[in-house]
């Protein structure tokens, strides 16, 4: 088969990880028999520095006629440390989100089994944990009215949500649930926020469509507790943006890295593959970033957007073949035995 895959690096980090995921998605279409054309586009701070946009028109030509998209990172310390830059990387990332109608971002948590000691929660905790969260991406607070008043004393960020986003976002979770353990958990703040109180209304509603799937509702700070107590005892979450993006990286605390951590942003034409970590700055051009977040994310993209299982398992293979084997970044390894980011490149790309 032949593909076309944009591909979006951004910032920090970014250019790094994107550089080994292309190289080894390249050996799995060798290996399979297949054609990638690589698209590569700007975005992030890398993008206002080209030509003053986070997410550029041409950015977007580039994506809506791809097959998929592979995403790096984006932000640089220099919006960071700026509160009032008013064109800023992360806008790049919510502009694309929404003009893709990526609106469904999967999530998934899970133990390896060389790294289970790696986890400073404890082995009987997080054995055998594998969980999905479905987090709403293109609603919620990152996208409701926002601004000052009061001659800037006084901020607010409003937090939208429409019965309909909800429900498309839920459906998936149901479905989802239904191809795993039909185990689904409503994650809200319904004693306190009314567009929570939409959400575990709307998802009420639906149960009855699902009557195999278990619905559990659990208000988020009490997740946030469960989460790293009892981990295993999750399988589908299903929560609005901000919620997911807390949870998502406390989640990764129990797989042993933010540099593991994938994810497939869904829209109705189109997906894209990001791992939920961000730019590192601090690791910027050292060679030590953790590429198998976004590796692992290319492996979604084989899965997901192109249907090839067996692609995407060849990828998880020499994946859980380098953990097994040490050939890991200082984020995993033991002192003194660590490989650089393009050397654990070269070798997942070798061992496919
Ligand atoms: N999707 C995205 O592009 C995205 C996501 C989160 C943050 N950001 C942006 O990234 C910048 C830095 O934010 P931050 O420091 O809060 O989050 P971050 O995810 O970049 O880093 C947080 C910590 O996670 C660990 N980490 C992250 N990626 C890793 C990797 N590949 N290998 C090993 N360890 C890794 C490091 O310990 C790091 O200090 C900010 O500008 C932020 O807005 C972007
Ligand atoms: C950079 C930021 C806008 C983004 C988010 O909050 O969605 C990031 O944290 C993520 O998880 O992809
Ligand atoms: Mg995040």
């Amino acid at each position: 088969m032949k593909f076309n895959i944009a591909l979006l690096a951004g910032d920090g980090i970014g250019p790094e990880v994107i550089d080994q995921a292309v190289k080894v998605s390249d050996a799995v279409a060798k290996k399979f028999g297949h054609e990638i054309t690589w698209k590569p586009a700007l975005t992030g701070a890398a993008a206002i520095d080209a030509v003053g946009d986070p997410y550029p028109d041409a950015t977007h030509e580039i994506c809506k006629n791809a097959d998929a998209v592979l995403f790096g990172a984006i932000g640089h310390p220099k919006y960071d440390n700026d509160p009032s830059a008013p064109v800023r990387p992360e806008q790049g990332l919510l502009k694309m989100r929404k003009k893709l109608g990526l609106f469904a971002n999967v999530r998934p948590t899970f133990t390896f089994p060389s790294l289970i000691d790696k986890s400073p929660l404890k082995r009987e905790r997080i054995e055998g944990t594998d969980l999905v969260f479905l987090r709403e991406l293109t609603g919620g607070i990152y996208f409701g009215e926002k601004g000052r008043r009061d001659g800037g004393e006084t901020a607010f960020d409003n937090c939208v949500y429409t019965r309909a986003e909800v429900q498309r976002l839920a459906k998936k979770g149901f479905e989802l649930a239904m191809t795993r353990s039909k185990k689904l958990c409503c994650v809200d703040k319904a004693n306190v926020m009314e567009t929570s109180r939409l959400w575990r209304e709307t998802v009420q509603a639906m149960e009855k469509d699902y009557p195999e799937v278990t619905v559990s509702y659990e208000f988020v700070d009490a997740v946030a507790m469960r989460l790293v107590q009892w981990p295993n005892s999750y399988d589908v979450l299903i929560t609005e943006n901000l919620f997911g993006d807390i949870l998502t990286d406390e989640a990764s605390v129990i797989s042993g890295s933010m540099g593991l951590m994938p994810s497939a942003s869904m829209g109705a034409d189109i997906a894209l593959f990001e791992p939920i970590h961000g730019s590192y700055p601090q690791a910027t051009g050292k060679n030590i970033a953790n590429p198998m977040a976004t590796v692992l994310s290319a492996a979604m993209m084989f899965e997901t957007a192109f249907n090839l299982p067996e692609e995407g398992q060849a990828i998880r293979d020499a994946v859980n073949k380098a953990l097994s084997e040490g050939i890991v970044t200082e984020d995993l390894a033991d002192k003194g035995k660590a490989y650089g980011t393009k050397e654990v490149g070269d070798w997942l790309a070798a061992n496919i």
